[in-house]
């Protein structure tokens, strides 16, 4: 019979007619099978989910600890994803890292992604000890985060922007003064711009005239910098060394000493603004906010003052860095220095009567795609501030270990040749609109990834995009930056590759001639200078 009515036959009947008609097998034969089969499938999809991301081998115990350079890591880390591909996983000591070259994947994970994705990899050193777990860019994702980064973006709204724009351009007249006096001392000058345009939102006060603030704030940075790389203190390879007593790990009160200088500095300017606001003093301010605010906001004191110096700290260096990128393609590329100033002049007047201001931006596009070519070009935080998984995931197929420090290579990112055609090329035109549309404020911040990802973005993304703008087009006003030449003639040009050690991107020491444009400009300057 070669049809049946299947309501005539039960389970069993079935099963048995199928593996007759089909396999001509038995019954036990059949449930052997089907075991194998479930346990393939089953070892597959395990096989599958404990598969782990390509990368170098790691030796034992420090894993690739030793592979990973302290110079440069944006290189190395690029150089692997070329050879394994865009995902690749490394191991340090008992730590998973994995290192994103490609923006699709960076957004996937840090974005997407980001509920699992906006921790920071706990530092005993840099951490526990020197910041007492209260300084905000090394927090983990929870409540004092969510608490101190509110703090913050409640002063970065647009609004409260514009009100900081007479500190930036007071600050950028005293940078035009400072290089006309000293032009060998340009390097400080723009330190000092970015750091006292900072103090004064945050804390309503100049640096001291004689130098010892900058230089205590220099000092944290710096060391912090160094403090918070993985391969700076044995205990953050090795965390159970905590463990040991005080007079083993002598590294622990070293720690504990930083913190003791830096928190009496920042409680100082803190507590100094505080003393203002009682006195009845019209301080407006960012800690005479966070004063006001301080019921609120529910944050101790500590935090208060790690709060308030985490603008001034992390906003500082980046921003003076960004400017000095701009002043190395700028000794590179002397014909985009001329196109921009052609702009300048047909918007200002040729004559130097008149710096740029803010309401002259929507005029001077070409200055704006320049900006963000600078950001592009030479990223300050090339490996941005790596984040930490909270749970086990699986990407692409891949197994992602709960802690997993993901790095994204903002670095990498830039010089993608598909998202930026020639990338070692400092070309502003590539971020010129079409159609002789214009770049506004916002777009300063758009078309690149130098300000990071997610829920652990740069909170000071605006307020610092406009702090490089001002003093970009201010030095490009006044100045023509030219490199030195030798005793040849031959120009002495910096290399765009060489940068000071850490996990942020400053360039090597350099020389730069800056030449005031006309006598005009020099007077224009002193005049607003007094
Ligand atoms: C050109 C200058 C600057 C650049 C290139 C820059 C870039 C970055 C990057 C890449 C991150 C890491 C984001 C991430 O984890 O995904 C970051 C974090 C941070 N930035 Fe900026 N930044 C600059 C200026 C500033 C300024 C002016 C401030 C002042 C408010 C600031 C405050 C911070 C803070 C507090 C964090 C830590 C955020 C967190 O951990 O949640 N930055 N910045």
């Amino acid at each position: 019979m070669s049809s049946f009515n299947a309501a005539l036959f039960s389970r069993k009947d079935i099963g048995k007619y199928v593996s007759e008609q089909v396999t001509g097998l038995d019954g036990v034969t059949i449930l052997v099978l089907g075991f194998f089969v479930a346990y393939y499938l089953g070892l597959g999809y395990l096989r599958q989910s404990t598969n782990l991301p390509p990368g170098p081998k790691p030796l034992p115990l420090i894993g690739n600890m030793l592979q990973v350079p302290t110079e440069g890591s944006w290189l190395y880390f690029h150089s692997l994803c070329k050879k394994y591909g865009p995902v690749v996983r490394l191991t340090l000591g008992r730590d998973e890292m994995l290192v994103l070259d490609e923006l699709e994947d960076i957004n996937e994970i840090l974005v997407k992604r980001s509920r699992n994705y906006s921790s920071r990899r706990s530092l005993v050193y840099a951490g526990k000890y020197r910041s007492v777990d209260r300084r905000l860019g090394l927090l983990p994702y929870g409540t004092l985060l969510k608490k101190q980064r509110g703090a913050i973006l409640q002063m970065m709204n647009a609004e409260d922007l514009g009100s900081c724009e007479h500190i930036q351009t007071r600050g950028t007249m005293k940078l035009l003064s400072d290089i006309l006096e000293t032009p060998t001392n340009a390097y400080m000058s723009i330190k000092w711009y970015t750091a006292e345009t900072l103090l004064t939102l945050v804390y309503g006060k100049k640096l001291g005239e004689d130098g010892n603030d900058l230089r205590k704030l220099l000092h944290i940075i710096e060391t912090f910098i160094r403090d918070v790389h993985p391969r700076s203190h044995i205990v953050d390879m090795l965390p159970v060394l905590d463990r040991m007593p005080d007079a083993l790990a002598p590294w622990r009160s070293e720690a504990q000493r930083k913190h003791e200088y830096e928190i009496t500095f920042y409680t100082g300017l803190l507590k100094e603004v505080k003393k203002r606001v009682d006195e009845g003093e019209n301080t407006e301010c960012f800690a005479a906010r966070l004063w006001e605010m301080a019921n609120k906001i529910d944050l101790d004191e500590v935090s208060m003052a790690y709060v308030a110096a985490a603008i001034v700290e992390a906003g500082t260096d980046n921003t003076a860095g960004t400017i000095l990128w701009f002043l190395v393609a700028m000794m590179h590329y002397p014909a985009v220095m001329k196109k921009a100033q052609a702009e300048l002049d047909k918007v200002l007047g040729p004559e130097g009567h008149t710096p740029p201001e803010f309401q002259h931006l929507e005029q001077l596009t070409y200055c704006v795609a320049l900006v963000k070519e600078v950001i592009r070009w030479m990223p300050t935080a090339p490996i941005s501030m790596p984040h930490r998984s909270l749970e086990e995931d699986i990407y692409k197929g891949y197994r992602i270990a709960a802690g997993t420090t993901i790095v994204p290579n903002i670095w990498a990112v830039h010089h993608n040749e598909s998202l930026y055609p020639d990338p070692f090329k400092f070309e502003p035109e590539r971020f010129m609109p079409a159609d002789g549309g214009i770049l506004n404020l916002k777009s300063l911040n758009e078309g690149h990834s130098g300000f990071g990802f997610g829920r652990r973005i740069c909170p000071g993304q605006y307020l610092a995009a406009k702090t490089v703008w001002i003093g970009v087009v201010r030095l490009l006003w006044a100045f023509d930056i030219t490199p030195p030449v030798d005793a040849s003639g031959a120009p002495i040009l910096p290399d765009p590759a060489a940068c000071r050690p850490g996990i942020t991107a400053e360039p090597d020491t350099f020389k730069v001639v800056m030449t005031p444009r006309s006598e005009v400009h020099v007077q224009s300057i002193k005049r607003a200078a007094e």
